[in-house]
């Protein structure tokens, strides 16, 4: 039965271990095992974890084990992927793996509604990208813009910097936030005769989405000159929505045949992987976009049969939640060695801190420890120029995730262009510096080093976890992506929380509306 995990045995035994290696240290560590590295190091679907510079020991590795196990992984797992209401604050399932082909329920309509909803949008995606559907004055399209916020802007936008390939069109542009500015200048470039705006909002009631698609309808209509007839014709052929809510949108003037919807019981946070992800489409393609779905679906497999020590997703929940709960880290950081990984930071900012940001249990009561740590995150090597200096020698513990990929995958400009490779070293030498401090240079180095005054004194072992994309492609973004996912949900299971809610972002909406 769960609980509150400060009830179980596993969590004292945890508690017992962080008093016994108050003094371990990642140097040691390493140097006492020299198999460390290839027995931290798991793999699933094209991704590398490597946990070994983690502050972490068998021994608490098997605490966890039990603590995953007394607060019924399996169960939780069985809910989720069999469409049990789990989201109880709200009473509504949580199936967005069901878009990926991983549902374990009895209602066979759930596999049906997924590839009817498919089958529509991806024709409608292709239609675009052929230039078979024309705009207002019979062109092609050559740019597409989303217009939505939260789990209706992150996802696709993360997806779309990654993969799609910027010399072909359309392109495909997003704007979320109520500030002009933004799409100002997103639409700056762009000819209104060629540009289709998708409004993506799965609820139809953010008043953000709202007011920027009256603002691009009101763009395209100063271009036409129209009047109120002409305007109207001219929304139509230049607006598709995507929303849960298709009859509010379509009331709004978007044609039936255009508004995409998708299934109440897919969280806004978790929605790419359904209409939601129309501008990737648009973007990589239906066959892009499958292979996205197929990446997803590996990884839910993997969460669900490997052991404990072999799997990622639960691999990152526990050092998560060691570093949070027992070595008293309040952040994490995700530095992505590519630019194509640009805006992971951002999407997993939303999926962990809107999921697991609460202080209530599942039973109404106060949490008496922390849960999700606050995400930030930004691009090697940029930021070891801004924040890594504090990441070194700061007083704060800040656990990080280093992700790269292979170079061979990065662009060559020139002959002897080695910036993709130095950028993979950079990965490697910071992951060694924190953990390692001086003691990872050598002799030579190290000597000159130590003999420097105290102002250069690298307190080392930092905790961090090296993820390597052997190549980053739709399947394997995919993956990456739901592995973060099952990050999540397995936080929340073990910490007893419903990760599935965001009640807290609704005040906010609520005084702004009272002001108005
Ligand atoms: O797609 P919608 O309904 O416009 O919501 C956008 C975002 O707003 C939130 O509801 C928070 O306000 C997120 O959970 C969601 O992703």
């Amino acid at each position: 039965m769960s609980t509150q995990p400060v009830q179980q045995p596993a969590w004292a035994a945890l508690t017992a271990h962080r008093t016994s290696h108050a003094t371990t240290s990642l140097p040691a560590l390493l140097a006492a095992d020299s198999t460390r590295p290839e027995r931290y190091t798991a793999q699933a679907a094209g991704i590398a974890l490597d946990y070994s510079r983690q502050l972490i020991d068998d021994d608490i590795l098997s605490s966890f084990e039990q603590l995953l196990e007394q607060q019924d992984m399996k169960g939780w797992q069985a809910k989720m992927f069999g469409g049990e209401a789990i989201n109880t604050s709200e009473n509504r399932a949580v199936l967005h793996v069901a878009l990926r082909g991983s549902y374990n329920g009895p209602d066979a309509n759930i596999p049906l509604e997924v590839s009817e909803n498919q089958s529509k949008y991806f024709t409608f995606a292709e239609a675009v990208r052929s230039g078979e559907i024309k705009s207002h004055s019979g062109e092609a399209f050559t740019d597409v813009v989303n217009l939505g916020i939260g789990g209706s802007d992150l996802g696709p936008r993360l997806i779309c910097h990654a993969l799609a390939d910027k010399a072909a069109t359309p392109r495909v542009h997003f704007v979320a936030n109520l500030d002009p500015t933004e799409m100002q200048r997103v639409l700056m470039g762009l000819n209104p005769g060629t540009t289709m705006f998708i409004l993506s909002s799965k609820s139809y009631s953010t008043m953000e989405t709202q007011a920027n698609a009256e603002a691009a309808n009101a763009w395209l209509s100063a271009h036409f000159n129209a009047d109120a007839a002409a305007t109207a014709s001219i929304k139509a052929a230049h607006f598709c929505a995507v929303s849960n809510n298709v009859k509010a949108v379509s009331g709004w003037g978007i044609s039936l045949d255009r508004c995409f919807s998708l299934p109440e019981w897919v969280g806004g946070r978790f929605s790419l992987w359904s209409a939601v992800g129309l501008s990737i489409v648009i973007a990589i393609g239906e066959k892009g976009f499958r292979e996205l779905l197929a990446g997803a679906h590996e990884m839910d497999q993997h969460f669900l049969n490997a052991p404990v020590r072999e799997n990622l997703p639960a691999l990152l929940a526990i050092l998560g939640i060691w570093n949070t709960d027992f070595l008293g880290a309040q952040t994490h950081g995700v530095i992505s060695y590519s630019e194509r990984l640009r805006y992971l930071p951002d999407y997993l900012q939303q999926l962990e801190m809107e999921s697991n940001g609460k202080c209530v249990d599942r039973d109404g009561n106060a949490v008496t420890y922390a849960t999700s740590p606050a995400l930030f995150g930004g691009l090697g090597t940029t930021t070891q120029h801004s924040f890594f200096q504090m990441l070194h020698q700061g007083t704060h513990l800040v656990p990080l995730d280093i992700i790269s990929i292979s170079a061979e995958d990065n662009i060559k400009s020139y002959d002897g262009d080695t910036r993709a490779e130095d950028l993979l070293l950079f990965a490697k030498a910071q992951s060694d510096a924190l953990a390692y401090g001086i003691e990872a240079l050598p002799a030579s180095l190290r000597d000159a080093w130590q003999a420097k005054p105290s102002y250069s004194h690298f307190p080392a072992s930092r905790p961090n976890t090296r993820i390597h994309l052997e190549h980053l492609t739709p399947s394997t973004l995919g993956a990456l992506i739901a592995m973060y996912e099952h990050k999540t949900f397995l936080q929340g299971v073990v910490w007893y929380i419903n990760s599935f809610d965001q009640w807290g972002v609704e005040l906010g909406k609520v005084m702004f509306g009272a002001m108005k």
